[in-house]
């Protein structure tokens, strides 16, 4: 409690960005666009509410909070790191880089001028290929922990993160939502990656004698159909990834467990194919967000989306209804809506002494919608939201990714600064 008060404390007082819910005007919005990155990312931090603070202080290293003092990242092990995702295959397991940890993340030397990027997972999951697709020759830095990422970048260890936040079959991914709250990076780009599973195996080994499967438990759900199709109704175990489950099986030589994982993770752990496309639905897509210490200014050239999260203090469903109704009026369209629930104030008591006591669950909606806060109609809309929600914060305004799903991803670096 004492620890939210200090940071409601040192908050910047709520700034409106526009003239008080003035529908579609202009000429108070407009002077709020900010100019320079400093003046949008100080726009961001202070869209923040003074009554409600769920983000926590910055991370503590070795018992003191380090972020501003650290200059020079290192990881253990990162003469091993594997560069992006046009590296050389590696022949086994052996040189891949290990996954980073809660005790490696203290501050170290310097590194050099390639992008870093923090992911989740061992090399051949997904979420490298996403890291690869979003900043094309860029080091991939893998993390055991979705928390562990956020924390790299943080601690400067890594310049941006690539994690999942939602897949086509499977939905959101919660924990990212909840660490998007928790942390005070910002989304400057997403990335969509077309998912396509095989199930993988030690050479040699039949359907018939597989006694389980493991993998990421979205892959698993991603899966369930076509396995129960396949008549492999066996044992499914969870994974922390997809990769990490085929390294598994071929560590410890494992000849009656199969993992879901990507063709690469088979090439990296010297197993074989079963079977290829074991997604349940062919178009089986992962959104990505990109992470980093520092905004991007918004933009109105290109097709960008917002992600904004808040919370209300009201009583009854009105003022959902009044937060969408802002972006309706203004023709703006919403591309995801997500309730979680609210950390500092879960349950709401409602005392009536002729009916008892209501216990309403309390939540943060996050929303992202199609507009950059470089657009009037964007500011304009917050500004009203503001009017009748206790907390706001904006995670970031970023360029769409609109790139076809088969194509091959853009290696062109200006295309790499536009998406931050
Ligand atoms: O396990 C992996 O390979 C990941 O990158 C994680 C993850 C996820 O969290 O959803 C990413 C994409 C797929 O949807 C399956 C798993």
């Amino acid at each position: 409690m004492e620890a939210a008060a200090a940071i409601r404390s040192a908050a910047a007082p709520r700034m409106r960005l526009a003239g008080r819910s003035s529908r579609g005007s202009g000429a108070a919005a407009a002077r709020a666009i900010p100019v320079s990155r400093s003046d949008w990312q100080t726009a961001c931090a202070i869209l923040s509410s003074t009554n409600d603070s769920p983000t926590p202080p910055a991370p503590k290293v070795n018992g003191q909070n380090n972020i501003n003092k650290l200059a020079a990242p290192a990881i253990p092990g990162s003469e091993d790191a594997v560069s992006g995702l046009d590296l050389v295959l590696a022949a086994g397991a052996g040189n891949l880089p290990r996954p980073l940890s809660i005790s490696d993340l203290s501050p170290a030397p310097l590194h050099g001028a390639q992008l870093r990027v923090a992911y989740q997972g061992v090399p051949g999951a997904y979420s490298e290929a996403a890291a690869g697709k979003a900043y094309p020759g860029c080091e991939a830095i893998p993390c055991d922990q979705f928390e562990v990422a956020f924390q790299a970048v943080e601690l400067w260890i890594a310049d941006r993160a690539v994690l999942p936040v939602e897949n086509s079959l499977g939905g959101s991914i919660h924990r990212n939502y909840d660490l998007l709250l928790r942390h005070r990076l910002h989304i400057v780009g997403e990335v969509q990656l077309p998912v396509h599973h095989c199930l993988l195996a030690l050479p040699g080994v039949r359907r018939e004698l597989l006694a389980r499967v493991i993998s990421h438990p979205q892959a698993l759900a991603q899966c369930e159909h076509t396995l129960t199709r396949m008549g492999l109704n066996v044992a499914r175990e969870a994974f922390d990834d997809t990769a990490g489950a085929a390294e598994h099986i071929a560590a410890h030589a494992l000849r009656d467990t199969a993992a879901i994982a990507s063709a690469r993770a088979a090439e990296l752990y010297g197993l074989q194919v079963l079977a290829d496309g074991v997604q349940d639905d062919a178009g089986n897509v992962t959104r990505f967000v990109m992470l980093a210490r520092e905004p991007i200014i918004p933009r109105t050239d290109r097709p960008f989306k917002t992600s904004i999260v808040l919370a209300h203090d009201r009583e009854g469903t009105s003022v959902l209804f009044k937060v969408l109704s802002a972006f309706a009026f203004r023709d703006i369209s919403l591309t995801k809506i997500e309730s979680r629930p609210h950390r500092h104030r879960p349950i709401r008591l409602v005392d009536d002494a002729n009916i008892g006591t209501a216990k309403h669950f309390e939540y943060m909606f996050y929303i992202d919608f199609q507009a950059s806060m470089a657009d009037v109609r964007a500011q304009n809309a917050l500004a009203e939201i503001q009017e009748f929600t206790s907390f706001l914060r904006v995670l970031g305004s970023y360029p769409m990714d609109m790139t076809p799903w088969d194509a091959a991803p853009s290696s062109s670096s200006s295309d790499q600064q536009q998406r931050g």
